[in-house]
């Protein structure tokens, strides 16, 4: 079947671990139980078909390095559990547009070289499928990024909060050109999004009425610094509340429902603590409470599931399949086209890798 091959749009803590993963996954039995990998062969691909030809950022001590020395330049503070051998790959200069916010203005040097022309890029590199890493807020070089991989004949994988694949006038671009997209927003592993759906739908599953909710967010990553920026953030509330409402099947108050990313804590490194709490009402109009707390490293945690996502996007490119990939999307995205909950859509990706429904 050949090789995945993989542009990364952004080299940060989730490039790191995605870059860190395939190596140390590369040789796992696809017989075994790989902590981390949802399947360690999806379809006919291994985790280790990944292969990284091309990747691009902005940071000055980054551009022009090595991809696997640059995964551990400037800010990023992600956990190493691998050490990467050096790629071939150089990270090349894209274009800023509206990728920098306010604080990252403030702490990273930007590079002084040109943009490069991105799409020739892809397309001398070769590239399969695109995975965008740009940091929240970044709504015009998302866009920039999702068409320089319709011009280069690329699939585009969307980790962030952009509208691409569930806006329908995007959707239809990557239709027309014959390209999947898998989209948008990455929900991790086992992550405050996963773990506050699942709630949610249980309590309703089991006929409490859920009244009131929320999900606090910190961490210590640029991610969280980059998200102080309040008009960075709306679209970034948007998909994780939407991700969790569309589990619950009445309607509820507004103010009702608080999720978000809460603070930036430095000496938090790339963990993510998440705090939730589900308030609903039982048998007999008693009060029900749940609340817990979940820590994670943030990037490992949503990095497995980038792998599947790629794998996805290349099946659907193999298949000539165009358009947004509903079944991956709504597995391993926060805000797909269409919602499923995550029992029925891991039971549509699986019919998916089986070519049993066509996306
Ligand atoms: O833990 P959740 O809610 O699934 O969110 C996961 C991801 O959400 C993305 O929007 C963040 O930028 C990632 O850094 C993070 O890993």
């Amino acid at each position: 079947m050949g090789s995945v091959r993989v542009a990364i749009v952004g080299v940060g803590n989730c490039a790191s671990s995605l870059v860190q993963g395939v190596e140390y996954y590369r040789n796992a039995d696809p017989n075994d139980r790989v902590p981390g990998l949802m399947h360690v062969k999806f379809g006919d691909y291994h985790v280790g078909d990944v292969e990284f030809v091309a990747a691009f950022d902005v940071d000055a001590k980054k551009v022009g390095q090595d991809l696997a020395a640059a995964i551990g330049a400037s800010e990023n503070n992600t956990i190493q559990f691998c050490d990467v051998p050096p790629t071939g790959v150089t990270v090349q200069r894209g274009p800023t547009l509206d990728g920098m916010g306010q604080y990252y203005r403030e702490i990273i040097e930007e590079s002084d070289e040109q943009p490069v022309d991105v799409a020739a890029a892809l397309r001398e590199a070769r590239v399969d499928v695109v995975v965008c890493y740009l940091p929240v807020g970044s709504e015009e070089a998302d866009k920039f990024y999702a068409q320089a991989a319709i011009d280069a004949g690329c699939a585009f994988v969307n980790a962030l909060p952009v509208f691409i694949a569930s806006d329908p006038v995007w959707a239809k671009k990557f239709e027309d050109a014959g390209l999947p997209i898998v989209g948008d927003d990455i929900k991790s592993q086992v992550g405050a999004t996963i773990v506050h759906r699942a709630l949610a739908k249980l309590f309703e599953d089991r006929g409490v009425e859920l009244l009131r909710t929320y999900q606090l967010n910190f961490g210590g990553n640029m991610d969280f610094m980059n998200m102080l920026e309040r008009t960075r953030l709306v679209s970034k509330k948007i998909s994780k509340t939407q991700s969790v409402t569309s589990q619950i099947p009445h309607e509820m108050v507004k103010s009702d429902v608080h999720i978000g990313p809460s603070d930036h804590v430095p000496w938090l490194d790339d963990r993510k603590w998440a705090y939730i709490r589900l308030e609903g009402k039982s048998f007999g109009d008693t009060p029900l409470n749940a609340e817990l707390k979940l820590e994670v490293w943030d990037s490992p945690n949503s990095a497995g599931v980038i792998i599947d996502a790629l794998r996805a996007a290349k099946i659907a490119k193999d298949r000539g399949i165009g358009g947004p990939i509903l079944s991956a999307s709504s597995y391993f995205m926060k805000s797909p086209p269409v919602q499923y909950n995550d029992h029925d859509a891991h039971a549509s990706v699986e019919a998916f890798i089986q070519g049993e429904i066509e996306r």
